[in-house]
């Protein structure tokens, strides 16, 4: 064996370079410091497993997989894609592990003081826990986890399978289905928002997953209403108290406008006089000699109190909240701790909580939500499953949806469907026999599968879908790729999509289309286009835009208010403008260093839009400093300020009240509760912030963007994969422009998956 699995001290010296050279992060080579001073026995073989165990949090793994590890042992650390080309390079882990078998591995790590067997509840206070089960899971094979996050993995399954273990859920079938035709339009096929709903109403706990515009809010807000009716309908029922959540500031704030949108466009009209049916019903069971036929109760309908249908109407829609919260307001975050207001023995006060955009959720804020939830309480997870994974360690919205696309029913649960939504499920998404295919997860799962925002015309959607298609037998990656480029071949090309090539570096095409928006790149210049209703859609635009608003909406004379204060309300017009304008354009891009990364591009831009004339700002300002016009991101949670990590705020230069003719410079920040007010910062307070002309495609998840320019550096990256590309594409509403450089890396990209480690499998 070799000489770092025998002799500790060769282990450290080993970590040592491992983190001189950026492959291990110093915290991974502190706690196996940390564990032998404490633990002089825990043998070398154990504690470089803690070291890569740790490592793999920093990279979105729950847990290391021995297994693969083994097979695989250089994709354990965080070496340079291109190769290290410093000398005097330090042993690879694949060195490392040499002559190391799986089965002496497993022996090394079965240290009572060290390791539990989470297999067996994970007895005692140990810092690691093994485990080699995970039912149904890809990754089955013996994996090893810092105890907390075992943990998390363990409160997440317990508290999902006590959901959907619990019967006392079922509903009268009847009143369902007549609410949910009440709901949704008759067909003939069967309509998978009609089936989320009905699913999602069956089970305390569902998942609705779909990719754009497929109307996965537009079917939690018919889920809403159908909720509450059934619950106002009841003898002396209460409204639901109903909470709606998103993990940041942005995602919550482009739920909050299209959840109002939805409510206040919902037909309740058919669904209202249900209310007094299921009253009628309640009433029935309970006093049989009452007895009033359900045709008694539609007559009365169809003589039709219009005064009770109205004000059933206005019962409901109040009853349906659309105000948005983040996650970390909902759980009462403090700070400079961890721990949230609300946990287990102090429950949040709600029976039904809704949280969007899951995808960016990491395991220890699902598993904080799950232990803050009454046991009484529904919950339902929204997102798009083939998004990019949350920054942090976890991929749960991913891991519960293995299966979504196969739908995985029993007979069972297909029966019930056909009942409640009066279409038959057609048999490919059927499990032959009950128990043994569909997991109880699945039949809580409903994936929507039309989109509604991107037809067969739009370049968008096919590229998205072209890009997200699974790699299978009769899809294979020779296919993919011809898919993928048959998007950017169609023969009279797609209105919403343009591919703009660089040639180099210094290539002046992409400050064009950072400036202008690239209108020659799309057909006829991106003129006359209309979207599904027939309203015209505006052309594709670049920075210039936001500036220009800046320029002319600026409030020409400040007036000053009794105290010496500037009047805020021109001011306020004038950032709403100005920020409305901003979220109309993008750039993303996949990295963050090198011309190709935000490093690089952000004073790039900066420099364009300077030469172009719509930016005063040094050099050193541009690549360090405020300037007006100056567009920032917040990096973290700032709950001094009420800021959220994912925000967006320009810089605004304001007349200085106590001295006419002297500007101060404000960062102008839409406030996240949704109430359109305007929150004006000093730079000097924003700690944690980017310029972000250009953003990483990691960061612009949960927000979308009229015009997108999607950029992809020359040179290949393992952090360039299907996930990022789709995320990136689908930001995107009207206008997408896909920006390559050398010899481009899109084909090779759609190829990789992002692939974590967990032990969240089928539940
Ligand atoms: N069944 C339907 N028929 C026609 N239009 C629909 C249908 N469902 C949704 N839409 C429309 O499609 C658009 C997208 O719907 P919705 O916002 O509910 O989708 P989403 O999946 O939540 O989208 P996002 O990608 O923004 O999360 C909306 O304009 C909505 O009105």
């Amino acid at each position: 064996m070799n000489q770092v699995l025998e002799d500790v001290d060769a282990l450290i010296a080993l970590l040592d370079r491992w983190v001189e050279r950026g492959w291990l992060r110093a915290l991974d080579r502190a706690l196996v410091v940390f564990l032998h001073r404490e633990v002089p026995d825990a043998p070398a073989p154990l504690l470089l497993a803690v070291a890569l165990a740790s490592h793999q949090l920093g990279r979105g793994h729950v847990c290391l997989d021995l297994a693969a590890t083994l097979e695989a042992p250089d994709l354990a650390l965080s070496l340079p894609p291109e190769g290290d080309d410093l000398s005097d390079p330090p042993p690879l882990p694949s060195q490392a592990l040499g002559g190391l078998t799986l089965d002496a591995w497993r022996e090394a790590l079965a240290h009572p003081t060290l390791v539990a067997d989470g297999d067996s509840g994970a007895p005692g206070y140990t810092p690691l826990v093994s485990s080699a089960t995970a039912p149904g899971h890809q990754h089955q094979g013996p994996r090893l986890y810092l105890r907390r996050y075992w943990q998390y993995e363990q409160d997440i399954r317990q508290q999902i399978a006590a959901r959907l273990d619990d019967g006392s859920y079922s509903r009268n079938t009847a009143n369902l289905a007549t609410a949910l035709d009440a709901l949704f339009p008759a067909t003939d096929t069967l309509d998978w928002q009609k089936a989320a709903c009905a699913l999602a109403a069956r089970s305390p706990f569902a998942v609705i997953t779909g990719g754009p515009g497929t109307g996965k809010t537009t079917t939690v807000v018919k889920l809403l209403a159908l909720l509450q009716t059934l619950q106002l309908g009841r003898e002396g029922g209460q409204a639901l108290r109903i909470r709606l959540a998103a993990p940041t500031g942005k995602a919550a704030a482009r739920l909050n406008e299209s959840i109002a949108g939805q409510v206040s466009g919902l037909d309740l009209t058919s669904i209202a006089p249900l209310l007094e049916r299921v009253a009628s019903e309640d009433e029935t069971r309970r006093n049989p000699t009452k007895t009033r036929s359900l045709q008694d109760v539609n007559e009365q309908f169809e003589e039709g109190s219009n005064a009770v249908s109205s004000s059933a109407v206005a019962l409901l829609q109040k009853a349906i909240p659309t105000e948005v919260t983040t996650l970390h307001r909902l759980l009462g975050s403090r700070p400079d701790t961890r721990h949230f207001r609300h946990h287990a023995g102090n429950p949040l006060a709600l029976d039904v909580l809704v949280i969007d955009e899951v995808s960016m959720v990491d395991i220890e804020m699902m598993a904080a939500v799950l232990t803050a939830l009454p046991p009484r309480a529904r919950l339902v997870l929204l997102g798009d499953k083939d998004q990019l994974a949350s920054v942090e360690a976890g991929a749960v919205l991913g891991d519960l949806c293995q299966r979504a696309e196969g739908g995985h029913y029993t007979p069972e649960t297909a029966d019930w469907l056909e009942a409640v939504t009066g279409t038959p499920l057609p048999s490919k998404y059927l499990d032959a026999s009950n128990g043994t295919h569909g997991h109880p997860l699945d039949q809580a799962i409903a994936m929507l599968r039309v989109s509604h925002r991107f037809d067969a015309t739009s370049g968008i959607g096919q590229l998205a879908e072209a890009v997200n298609r699974p790699l299978d037998a009769s899809h294979t990656t020779r296919e993919k790729r011809r898919a993928v480029r048959k998007v950017f071949e169609h023969e009279s090309g797609y209105a919403d999509l343009a591919h703009l090539r660089l040639n180099d570096a210094e290539d002046p095409s992409l400050d064009r289309l950072v400036v202008e928006g690239n209108p020659a790149g799309f057909i006829n210049h991106g003129q006359g286009r209309t979207d599904r209703s027939g309203e015209p859609i505006a052309p594709p635009i670049g920075y210039r835009h936001y500036l220009e608003v800046l320029a002319q909406h600026r409030p020409d004379q400040p007036s000053f208010g009794e105290a010496g204060s500037i009047e805020r309300a021109p001011f306020d017009d004038w950032a709403r403008a100005v920020l409305a304008a901003h979220g109309r354009f993008q750039l993303l891009c996949a990295l963050r260093r090198g011309p190709w990364g935000i490093e690089g591009l952000n004073p790039r831009i900066g420099r364009a839009l300077r030469r172009a004339g719509w930016l005063q700002a040094s050099d050193p300002e541009l690549e360090q400093g405020w300037f007006e016009g100056r567009p920032v991101l917040v990096t973290r949670n700032d709950y001094g300020l009420g800021l959220m990590n994912g925000d967006i705020g320009i810089t605004l230069a304001l007349p200085d009240a106590r001295q006419p003719g002297r500007k101060l410079l404000r960062v102008a920040f839409p406030a996240s509760d949704g109430s359109g007010q305007i929150k004006w910062v000093l730079p000097s307070r924003l700690q944690a912030v980017e310029t972000v002309f250009a953003m990483t495609v990691h960061k612009s998840q949960g927000s979308e963007f009229i015009h997108t320019a999607l950029l992809l550096p020359d040179a290949p990256n393992p952090i360039l994969t299907r996930e990022l590309i789709y995320t990136g594409i689908t930001r995107a509403r009207d206008w997408l422009t896909l920006v390559e450089t050398g010899r481009g890396q899109l084909l090779d990209a759609v190829e990789r998956r992002v692939m974590r480690v967990s032990g969240l499998g089928t539940i």
